[in-house]
């Protein structure tokens, strides 16, 4: 289990997060998402003890990960999969870090086997492609057979094949009890591998839900419906629309349709004689919820968006509670 609570860090002027406040369970999947900049990366630098929180607190298993009795055993990470000697083998690197925390070396190969490196493991990980990289870093997260596992974009540079794997392995991991946090920009990637999602946008926190709900509360869903030719279309649209519903015509001659349920647009359809080829439900995606959500919390936008220079700047966040004098002396006895 991970907890965030309050948790802020500041960078210069810069909230790169900003009160952040939530918990990650063991037995699930819960992906962390978030435009670009959002304090994705940084969040996971707080949790990893790699940079001290300017307020608040983040702990795994109750404790700060500084103060963590055997960490590499409890806690393994991704965050960069290119921060690696590339002088070394992928065997080398990873006996390397094995010894460092006391773990057998036993271990190194049945890691490399899991991620399907057994067969590059004496090569110098310099000349290894984004995806095989990836795969050394996952397997160097689960050297420990760590309870708690953190990914940041562990399907980046990966094939198809390659994504397939790193969900299941999310997902049996999650299975097994562990607490597994993924950030990923790929939206129909995460509707498949997570079940709780976490979403930021500059820096605070903009939903914490099951990805269910996330999607029926922030992505409309619609039903299809066509019918055999443009009067029967016709018809069905002038009843659906007096019937309250909203009404658009698809290129392909079909009618997307909100407002009404199924078995009304059956029942319209039945008393205005149209015959319904299709009718169809339709429920909105996750990318579709996040971009709405999202949208104004976005720091970098294509300047083919004409919309760029009506949007407002969110106002700077309100300067956070400073840490009780008890929690400073817990950091300071941290450092
Ligand atoms: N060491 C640092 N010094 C100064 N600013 C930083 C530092 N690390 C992060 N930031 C800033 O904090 C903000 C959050 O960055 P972060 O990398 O955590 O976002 P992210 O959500 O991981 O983004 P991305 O999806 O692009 O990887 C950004 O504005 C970034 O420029």
């Amino acid at each position: 289990m991970i907890e965030a609570r309050g948790l802020s860090k500041r960078y210069g002027d810069k909230w790169a997060v900003y009160n952040l406040s939530f918990d990650v369970r063991p037995g699930a999947v819960t992906g962390f998402l978030g435009p670009n900049g959002a304090g994705k990366s940084t969040t996971m630098r707080l949790i990893l003890g790699l940079d001290e929180p300017t307020a608040g607190t983040v702990t795994v298993g109750g404790h700060p990960f500084r103060r963590l009795p055997n960490a590499p055993r409890q806690v393994g990470a991704l965050l960069d999969a290119k921060a690696v000697h590339g002088g070394r083998t992928a065997r080398a690197h990873l006996k390397c870090l094995a010894q460092l925390s006391g773990i057998p070396d036993r271990r190194v190969d049945e890691v490399l086997d899991v991620v399907g490196l057994l067969g590059v493991a004496f090569q110098r990980s310099k000349g290894f492609s984004l995806g095989m990289s990836q795969r050394l870093g996952i397997a160097a997260a689960l050297l420990g057979d760590p309870q708690v596992l953190l990914f940041d974009e562990p399907v980046n540079g990966l094939d198809p094949e390659g994504i397939r794997w790193v969900r299941e392995l999310m997902k049996r991991l999650a299975a097994e009890g562990r607490t597994v946090f993924v950030s990923s920009h790929l939206m129909s990637e995460m509707s498949l591998t997570a079940d709780h999602l976490i979403v930021i946008g500059r820096g605070q926190l903009i939903a914490d839900t099951s990805v269910k709900d996330f999607i029926e509360r922030s992505a409309s869903g619609y039903a299809l419906v066509r019918t055999p030719d443009e009067d029967q279309t016709a018809t069905l649209t002038t009843a659906l629309t007096e019937a309250g519903g909203s009404v658009e015509a698809l290129p392909d001659g079909a009618l997307k349709v909100t407002g009404v349920p199924l078995p009304g647009i059956s029942d319209l359809a039945h008393e205005a004689d149209v015959r319904l080829w299709e009718l169809s439900p339709h429920s909105g995606s996750l990318e579709e919820a996040y971009m709405a959500l999202t949208q104004p919390a976005v720091d970098f936008r294509s300047t083919t968006d004409r919309r760029a220079g009506l949007l407002q700047e969110l106002p700077p966040p309100p300067a956070p509670v400073l840490p009780q004098s008890s929690e400073v002396l817990e950091s300071e006895a941290a450092r």
